[in-house]
């Protein structure tokens, strides 16, 4: 495994080690103490999400409130999508801003987004199975979440508008600054 930091504190990039040999491959998609080793994060997850879409679909910019907010380990087993994280902690130096990083089953990566942040991804490809780690439960009642294309977050979703999928209510969500209360 190997931890490359991003811009945000506590966001890191993953890169498993991939064991090939005449059969195919192997690699470890997660291991707690060397990723703790890593980044000196002890984690605990305890639900794991999968979600299927099609080209164009956008599943952004969601979060649970505290005291249910989830840190969320992602990856991508079929397909590439463009994943976002964005910053939405008040007290952080890069508050509002966002990382955006190529998920896809052929580079195997996998972003760790840490609680207190937003997230979404669109799907690049014919069609993604998307998977990933969080800390903690489901709690719909603490569901929280902005507009995808806040003109303030500056976010390149890369695929024209007119072919982008959203849910209703992923439609209808208020502007960053209306949830933060906090002028970027
Ligand atoms: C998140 C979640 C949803 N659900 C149910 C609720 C709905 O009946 C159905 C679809 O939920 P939703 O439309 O919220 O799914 P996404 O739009 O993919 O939401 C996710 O989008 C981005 C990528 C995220 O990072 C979040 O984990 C999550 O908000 O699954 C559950 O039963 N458990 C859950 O943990």
């Amino acid at each position: 495994m190997q931890i490359e930091k991003t811009p945000l504190a506590d966001c890191y990039i993953i890169k498993p080690q991939v064991h090939h040999d005449h059969r195919g491959y192997f690699f470890e998609s997660f291991n707690a103490l060397k990723f703790k080793e890593l980044t000196g994060i002890t984690t605990d997850f305890v639900q794991d999400n999968q979600s299927f879409s099609s080209y164009g679909v956008v599943r952004a910019l969601h979060a649970q409130r505290a005291p249910y907010a989830q840190a969320k380990l992602v990856r991508v087993l079929q397909g590439e999508v463009l994943d976002i994280a964005v910053d939405a902690r008040l007290d952080s130096p890069t508050f509002g801003q966002h990382f955006a990083i190529h998920l896809s089953a052929e580079n195997q990566l996998q972003l760790f987004i840490p609680r207190g942040f937003l997230h979404g991804y669109i799907t690049l490809s014919k069609t993604s199975v998307f998977f990933y780690k969080c800390d903690q439960f489901y709690h719909k009642q603490a569901e929280c979440g902005v507009m995808y294309n806040d003109s303030d977050l500056g976010i390149d979703w890369k695929v024209p508008p007119a072919d982008r999928i959203l849910s209703e209510k992923d439609l209808v969500l208020p502007r960053f600054n209306e949830v933060y209360k906090k002028t970027l």
